[in-house]
């Protein structure tokens, strides 16, 4: 055996004899812990007790002695008291809790002084903001919540700051997320006659709700769930097994809509083909589909052949052929609309049902149609945004937020339903919203999570519901199978019987047929092929 091996055998001995002992004694040592508390209280008792009176406090301690002594069982039953009084007093005692602090005087001071660089100048004789002030000066109000994290602030800043300025009041929101916790997603409003900044953290909008039927009128689309304070409508939601009620951020599209097109905007994962399958299901419902899936993935796969679905095309001589005969659909829509008011009849049936254009990243096609000298793709959507709304064509166009510079001019303008997602800074939020917001966002955000901007309006906070792939295996069971019930199939839609079929379908020619040159082919409509028109 090693030298080595000994001394560790020798140490582990020593210890484990060590451990017995201290089990053994601690009785005793409670004991002797006890009599020295005792000793050490007698002895202060002594000190306390003033000179007069020691001689009779003496004189009366010997008589219980002696008292005790004279008892049958006396001296006996008086050791017992003294240990057991020993013992007891002898426990080792927990300390007393200190009390929590004020969250208020840990994090205001710093919030305080974080801000003062920004808010104080050396020439104001009476600065809200110094470096040796108190945060009571300047802020007027503060919450916590249970968990100590700052809840609502509101707080006061000198005239002169710029606060009319974009990027001076980005500063002191930067400062004050910071701060506060990156976690969450605060509010700012400033109120720029009262020079005062009320500051407001954000509780979670619930994620996760599965698709489902939402209870709109038709041409309404929910796009997801917001705040309650951002709308004063509420609708039917079930998520995880109960019923409760939501409220909606709800996107009209139709004849008379305002934002007759929409373009989503997101970080990479941040869920827009899962926005797009959202609009898509509820489309379905009262419309046809053309779907374009310029990234290739195979993320709608789940809508080819589907009753109502034109087209799923994935390929560049296919996305251009699928919307030619958009721009000649939306050509013909409006000639015979015109016809029909001009003649003071109805429109025609075939004519007022909703036509969607889906476009998901046609951007990546647009680069593949330059490198191979073809159109671009998005050049035949001008017709369809343009003249859309009257049509009732949909466009719905949804794009990585690093391809907003190849996104067409024609696009941005006439797209102002406007939904941006995933982690963005202000700027990018900016540019994808078209105004700045008023609101931080959290530094983690789920998939789903973002904004909406309808038309003029004030953005909102968006969460898009789960309407996963339900080819992902990846994705949860629950969320594929809502999914899925959505799904219409070819002997009904929407577990409805089946509306009347439009009289037009694209026919889009093989690749093979198409020219030389690469132009894109015509689609035909085949009339004489309506009985089974898919
Ligand atoms: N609202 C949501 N709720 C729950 N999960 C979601 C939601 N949106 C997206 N996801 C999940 O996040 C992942 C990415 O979603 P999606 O493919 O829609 O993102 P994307 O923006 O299209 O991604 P990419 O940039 O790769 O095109 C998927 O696994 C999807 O199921």
């Amino acid at each position: 055996m090693s030298l080595n091996r000994h001394l560790t055998r020798g140490r582990d001995v020593a210890r484990t004899a060590g451990d017995h002992a201290a089990d053994m004694f601690a009785p005793l040592t409670l004991i002797a812990r006890g009599l020295r508390r005792h000793v050490g209280w007698t002895k202060s008792r002594w000190q306390a007790t003033p000179k007069e009176r020691r001689g009779p406090a003496l004189l009366l301690t010997a008589a219980g002695v002696m008292g005790v002594v004279l008892l049958p069982h006396g001296p006996l039953l008086a050791v017992v008291t003294l240990v057991a009084s020993a013992a007891w007093s002898g426990r080792e005692r927990k300390p007393a809790p200190t009390p929590e602090p004020d969250p208020a005087d840990v994090k205001l001071p710093a919030l305080y002084a974080a801000l003062t660089p920004y808010l104080a100048t050396p020439d104001d004789v009476c600065p809200l903001y110094r470096p040796d002030g108190r945060y009571q000066d300047a802020f007027a109000g503060w919450a916590f919540d249970a968990d100590g994290r700052l809840a609502a602030l509101e707080i006061g800043y000198p005239a002169y700051f710029t606060d009319t300025e974009p990027t001076a009041r980005a500063r002191i929101e930067q400062v004050l997320q910071a701060k506060a916790g990156r976690g969450r997603e605060y509010r700012f409003d400033w109120d720029l006659e009262c020079s005062r900044l009320q500051v407001t953290a954000l509780a979670p909008l619930p994620g996760d709700i599965p698709a489902q039927t939402w209870v709109t009128t038709p041409g309404e689309i929910v796009l997801g769930f917001t705040d309650p304070q951002a709308t004063q409508r509420m609708i039917p939601v079930s998520h995880d097994g109960r019923s409760g009620h939501q409220p909606p951020v709800i996107w009209r599209t139709g004849p008379r809509s305002g934002e007759p097109h929409l373009l989503a905007l997101g970080s990479t994962g941040s869920g827009t083909s899962t926005l797009l399958r959202t609009i898509a299901l509820q489309a379905l419902a009262h419309g046809d589909l053309l779907v374009i899936d310029g990234a290739g993935t195979g993320e709608h796969a789940c809508l080819v052949n589907r009753p109502g679905v034109h087209t799923v095309e994935t390929s560049l001589r296919g996305a251009l052929a699928a919307l030619d005969w958009a721009a000649r659909e939306t050509e013909r829509r409006l000639a015979a609309l015109n016809l029909a008011r001009y003649r003071g009849e109805p429109a025609p049936a075939d004519v007022s049902r909703p036509l969607w254009l889906l476009l998901d990243h046609p951007t990546e096609l647009t680069e593949l149609a330059q490198a191979e000298g073809h159109p671009d793709p998005q050049d035949l959507l001008e017709l369809p945004l343009r003249q859309g709304r009257a049509a009732r064509v949909t466009v719905v166009v949804v794009d990585a937020i690093e391809a907003v510079d190849r996104i067409s001019p024609t696009v941005r303008a006439a797209a102002r339903a406007r939904v941006v997602l995933g982690d963005l800074d202000t700027q990018d939020l900016r540019l994808a919203l078209g105004v700045p917001l008023d609101l931080a966002p959290a530094t983690l955000t789920p998939a789903g999570r973002g904004y909406a901007r309808i038309g003029a309006q004030p953005p909102v906070r968006l969460q898009v519901p789960a309407t996963v792939d339900p080819l992902d295996e990846e994705a949860p069971a629950r969320l594929r199978d809502a999914v899925i019930a959505l799904l219409p199939h070819r002997d009904s839609r929407i577990e409805a019987p089946a509306p009347p079929r439009p009289q037009h379908q694209p026919q889009v020619a093989p690749a093979a047929e198409q020219d030389a040159a690469g132009a894109a082919p015509r689609v035909e409509l085949r009339k004489a092929e309506l009985g089974n028109p898919r």
